[in-house]
């Protein structure tokens, strides 16, 4: 089976193609998210809050999120494979090196990281050595200690701009997928169409050009708080596939996120 790549993901955004990603931690998920079509599967570090009952995503290691991008890879034919580098893994380009090194040998495509201005030498240094980068902006969950909470950011003019800047900063260093993550609708689509690089949002509204949704929020299973912006497809299907696949049709259709997932201005 032809593997999803960056390549396929830019066509479907020139074609005006939405796309659906989901998170995973483990072989048996992500073998039925591959069956069922998802075009990526992010290892996230929300792995930390979901699988090990953390308040935030700070305490993860490089070394979970390895161990868990090999649970994934390893049953993984189509879907393109991202993992998160977790907090202060990529405070130097140096160390960036080293930690985005691990998760690539892994198995790992791709790794994300959270950012703007200041990742660029680090963004440039890893693709130089062949590391590929996806970008994440708007509520970094890494920085929830600045943020003072799990807030919405991008509000207001200057806080826009300075979001569309950094976008444009980043793509330039050579990220070539950005997530936005918890920010204004129109905000998000300026930064769609403002890129030429594929957008993905989490509660940044329908027109970014795919979603992702951490796994247990979308299957209602999360313990813990649930996002607003999240949809629970287990409930509408009762049944897992069904429940991925309603989810897929959704995003490729432009009916998630809806309004109420969703944040106006
Ligand atoms: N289960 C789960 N789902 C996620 O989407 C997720 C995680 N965990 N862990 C890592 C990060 C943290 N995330 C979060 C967590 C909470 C909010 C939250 O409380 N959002 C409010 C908006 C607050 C505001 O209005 O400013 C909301 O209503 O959704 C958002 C993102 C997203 N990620
Ligand atoms: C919510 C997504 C974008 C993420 O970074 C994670 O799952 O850790
Ligand atoms: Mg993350």
């Amino acid at each position: 089976m032809k593997k999803v790549s960056v390549a396929s993901l830019l066509k479907k955004k020139q074609d005006g193609q939405k796309f659906a990603t989901l998170t995973a931690y483990d072989a048996s998920f992500a073998k039925l998210f591959d069956d069922c079509g998802i075009d990526l599967i992010l290892i996230g570090d929300s792995l930390g809050m979901v699988l090990q009952g953390e308040s935030s995503t700070l305490p993860v290691t490089v070394e979970q999120v390895a161990y868990h991008t090999r649970c994934v890879a390893s049953s993984t034919e189509r879907t393109m494979v991202v993992a998160d580098m977790p907090f202060m893994s990529y405070a130097t380009p140096e160390q960036s090196y080293e930690n985005a090194a691990a998760l690539m040998r892994a198995g790992a495509n791709m790794v994300k990281m959270e950012g703007g201005e200041w990742l660029c030498e680090t963004i440039q240094g890893l693709v130089e050595r062949g590391v590929p980068v996806c970008g994440h902006l708007g509520l970094t969950p890494q920085s929830v200690n600045v943020f003072g909470g799990f807030k919405i950011q991008g509000r207001g003019d200057a806080a826009a701009r300075q979001l569309i800047n950094s976008a444009m900063e980043l793509e330039k260093a050579g990220i070539q997928l950005l997530v936005l993550e918890c920010i204004p609708a129109p905000l998000a689509k300026r930064v769609a169409r403002s890129l030429t690089i594929p957008v993905i949002g989490i509660g940044a509204g329908k027109d970014t050009d795919g979603q992702i949704l951490v796994m247990q929020d979308m299957l209602g299973i999360t313990a813990g708080y649930v996002p607003s912006f999240s949809k629970n497809y287990l409930e509408v299907t009762g049944n897992i596939r069904e429940a991925v696949k309603l989810y897929i049709d959704e995003v490729e259709q432009g009916l998630f996120p809806a309004a109420e997932q969703s944040f106006d201005e």
